[in-house]
């Protein structure tokens, strides 16, 4: 089966994106964020997918692209926060290594700041935060097959543990 090496999920801030890229340099395999393909899709970055088209629209194109690329992508593929929102995406993870990137609210709020990347976090972004966490950390942990704390580590630290892991796997 073409899979990817390993699937990365956790909120906003957990440092998917860029410890997903660091891990896949370590492996020397590709990277891919299923965000950056989405925004390639709709020709437009996600604020403005959010604001034109609206959410639910966001969505469907995120099921549709992390099902795509779990059946073609053999690198390293980094989720957004919402992804393990729908039901049938965690069922297609349930096949696949997943890697729980996890971490408490003070270390992401630092790490979101108050960036216009991310649409959800506009509005009070602290309280915003916290609530998507509480809400979805039963759901990451219920898709991964590894969990890592970041808390207080570096990227690189994170990454160097992770891809030590994934070779141990072989
Ligand atoms: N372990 C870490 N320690 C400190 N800063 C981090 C860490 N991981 C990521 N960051 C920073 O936090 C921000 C969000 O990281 P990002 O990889 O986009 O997270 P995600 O994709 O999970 O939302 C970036 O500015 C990144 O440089
Ligand atoms: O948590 C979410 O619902 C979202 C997280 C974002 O990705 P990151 O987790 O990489 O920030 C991005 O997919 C979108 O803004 C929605
Ligand atoms: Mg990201």
């Amino acid at each position: 089966m073409t899979a990817p090496a390993a699937v990365i999920v956790g909120p906003p801030g957990a440092g998917k994106t860029t410890v997903g890229q660091a891990v896949a340099a370590l492996l020397g395999v590709d990277f891919a964020d299923t965000d950056h393909l989405i925004e390639q899709r709709a020709g437009k970055p996600i604020p403005e997918i959010f604001f034109d088209d609206g959410e639910d629209a966001f969505r469907a194109l995120e099921r549709e692209t992390i099902a795509a690329s779990l059946g073609s992508f053999t690198g390293v593929l980094a989720l957004g926060g919402g992804a393990i929102l729908h039901e049938g995406t965690r069922e297609a993870l349930r096949a696949h290594t997943v890697v729980f990137l996890s971490v408490e609210l003070t270390d992401a709020v630092k790490r979101v700041g108050l960036g216009a990347g991310r649409p959800l976090l506009s509005v009070n972004p602290r309280a915003t935060l916290k609530y998507l966490m509480e809400q979805r950390r039963p759901l990451y942990a219920s898709v991964a097959t590894h969990t890592i704390a970041t808390d207080a580590r570096s990227p690189d630290e994170i990454a160097a543990e992770l891809a030590a892991l994934l070779k141990d796997r072989g």
